[in-house]
């Protein structure tokens, strides 16, 4: 078993602290393509945690495992070898050597993840990956997610809550799906399957979905992306500019 991440590089002994900046939120608030772009404009490392919790919920579902059984996941949880890359112009995750971001998008696994990561096993061999990523981020890294603030990195320099009308991220949600062709989007059905999948990681007993008391608070509803990402920019060269 083992995880790490995947981008090079020297850092000079004058180079300042590693920045750790945490990004919490529900489905669809804008977390991954917000902390991908910031994390690419200030040259920072980029973890996506929802990848790796759709890895396991793949590897879990690929390899016959009831993903409704907590004690057969459990079981497992250590089995896979989930390598995330960090560089935010090219995310990777592997699962066991074979690259799983095609397949950890599917609606069966989105809609398997919520039971598979409520199990403690799997978020503390997560939350360990995760936190050896971070430690390794040469000049810092933006870590997204639904628990960084409140349990994975609770010193993060900065702890980010994003949120958005379950409206807003339902017409986010259907543009996506909207490009990716087919049949026409129920907005009502992506909304309701939206709130679902809150309430159950709101609602899991270990780490649920909550913000960290010390986060900021960011609604994007009425914000574009760039909005957001120049928000969330500034706000992580002030904490630079205070240390
Ligand atoms: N402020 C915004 N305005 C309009 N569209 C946005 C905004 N932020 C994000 N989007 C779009 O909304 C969709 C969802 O964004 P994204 O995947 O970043 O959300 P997320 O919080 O990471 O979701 P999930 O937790 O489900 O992975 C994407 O298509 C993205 O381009
Ligand atoms: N820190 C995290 C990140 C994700 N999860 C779980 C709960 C989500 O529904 C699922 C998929 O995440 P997404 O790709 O939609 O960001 O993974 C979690 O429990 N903790």
């Amino acid at each position: 078993m083992a995880a790490t991440s995947r981008q090079a590089s020297s850092v000079s002994p004058d180079a300042p602290a590693p920045v750790i900046v945490a990004i919490d939120g529900p489905s669809g608030t804008g977390k991954s393509s917000t902390s991908r772009a910031v994390a690419a404009k200030l040259g920072l490392s980029y973890l996506d945690t929802g990848a790796q919790y759709r890895a396991i919920t793949w590897w879990m579902l690929t390899h016959g495992i009831d993903v409704r059984d907590a004690e057969a996941v459990a079981a497992a949880a250590d089995r896979p070898e989930i390598l995330s890359g960090t560089d935010p112009a090219e995310p990777t995750i592997t699962v066991d050597g074979t690259d799983a971001s095609g397949p950890i998008r599917t609606q069966e696994v989105t809609g398997a993840v919520s039971a598979v990561s409520a199990v403690p096993a799997v978020r503390t061999r997560i939350t360990e990956l995760q936190r050896a990523i971070a430690a390794g981020a040469p000049t810092g890294i933006v870590v997204e997610g639904r628990d960084i603030g409140t349990t994975v990195l609770p010193d993060a320099d900065l702890k980010i809550f994003l949120t958005a009308s379950p409206e807003a991220r339902a017409a986010r949600r259907g543009g996506e799906l909207k490009g990716s062709g087919g049949r026409p989007v129920d907005l009502d059905a992506t909304r309701e399957a939206l709130l679902r999948r809150d309430a159950a990681d709101a609602g899991r007993k270990t780490s649920p979905l909550r913000k960290a008391d010390d986060a900021v608070e960011v609604d994007t509803t009425e914000l574009t992306l760039e909005q957001v990402i120049e928000c969330v920019v500034t706000l992580i060269e002030e904490k630079q500019q205070a240390r």
